[in-house]
């Protein structure tokens, strides 16, 4: 990312935001409360336009990136919400995430025609082999709604992970997690380095800390610092803007709750 300026009405969400997340590398975005986080995970979706700056990827400028075109591009992502089918198995739920390397059912699934049985089982194969190096083979014929939380999070994981994409972009992963939890989804993220790149979105500092090798910090829709964890720990304008945001967000967050 290059440049990239979002505005929502008077709002500045992001100004000038630069960033690259290198090969087999995992990066870190954090920041405090409305720093632009998410307004920056949904440009790299193509969910918001950037009304300034470029996106491109593997030397190629993407000119206004549609959420649809991400598979085709070796890009997979998870989302804040979990986004599982209920009324699906676990293994169909991870399935379904591999449809970029099943070319033949894509064509087939556009004539309607059914899945060869070939391509089925290799990409049952496939789904399989994922839910077991997350540890959730168990649960391949389960609903998602019967499963605990944190297993349900493994599901979304998985079904991005089926793909292979060569990037992954993970929005929040650790929302809701226990610090047990998150310490496994740390070592899982690690994990994933050998074959893809992720970019993580994340206000945990703890889970950044640990699993990334470079941070970017955003703070009112700037990049306020950049660096290997150990730089950015100790780095003044981010204890600032961390530590600004500790005391009014507390009320901050009191006063949106109750207008909700
Ligand atoms: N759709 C929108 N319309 C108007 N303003 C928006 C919209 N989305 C985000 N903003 C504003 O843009 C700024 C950045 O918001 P964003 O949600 O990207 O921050 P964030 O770092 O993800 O925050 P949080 O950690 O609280 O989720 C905030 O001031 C927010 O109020």
């Amino acid at each position: 990312m290059s440049g990239i300026g979002v505005g929502f009405g008077g709002i500045v969400a992001l100004d000038g935001v630069g960033l690259e997340v290198a090969r087999h590398q995992v990066l870190g975005v954090i920041g405090p409360n409305g720093a632009g986080k998410t307004t920056l995970f949904n440009v790299a979706c193509g969910f918001v336009q950037p009304d300034t700056g470029t996106l491109t990827w593997q030397g190629r400028e993407l000119d206004r990136l549609r959420p649809h075109q991400l598979a085709g591009l070796g890009i997979g992502r998870t989302l804040q919400g979990l986004g599982l089918f209920d009324q699906m198995s676990v293994l169909d739920n991870v399935m379904v995430g591999a449809d970029r390397h099943a070319r033949a059912s894509f064509l087939s699934s556009l004539l309607a025609l059914p899945r060869s049985a070939k391509d089925e089982a290799a990409l049952e194969d496939r789904a399989r082999t994922v839910l077991s190096e997350l540890g959730i083979e168990a649960y391949a014929g389960h609903l998602p709604s019967s499963l605990p939380y944190p297993v349900r999070k493994r599901v979304a994981l998985a079904r991005a992970r089926v793909s292979e994409p060569e990037l992954l972009l993970l929005d929040e992963p650790a929302s809701g997690l226990s610090n047990d939890e998150m310490a496994e989804l740390g070592e899982l993220i690690r994990g994933l380095t050998d074959r893809m790149s992720v970019m993580l979105v994340e206000h945990h500092m703890d889970l950044v800390m640990s699993v990334c090798d470079r941070i970017v910090v955003l703070d009112f829709g700037k990049v306020i610092a950049r660096g290997r964890p150990e730089e950015i720990r100790d780095d003044p304008a981010v204890l600032a803007a961390y530590l600004g945001d500790e005391v009014p967000h507390t009320h901050q967050d009191v006063a949106i709750g109750e207008e909700r």
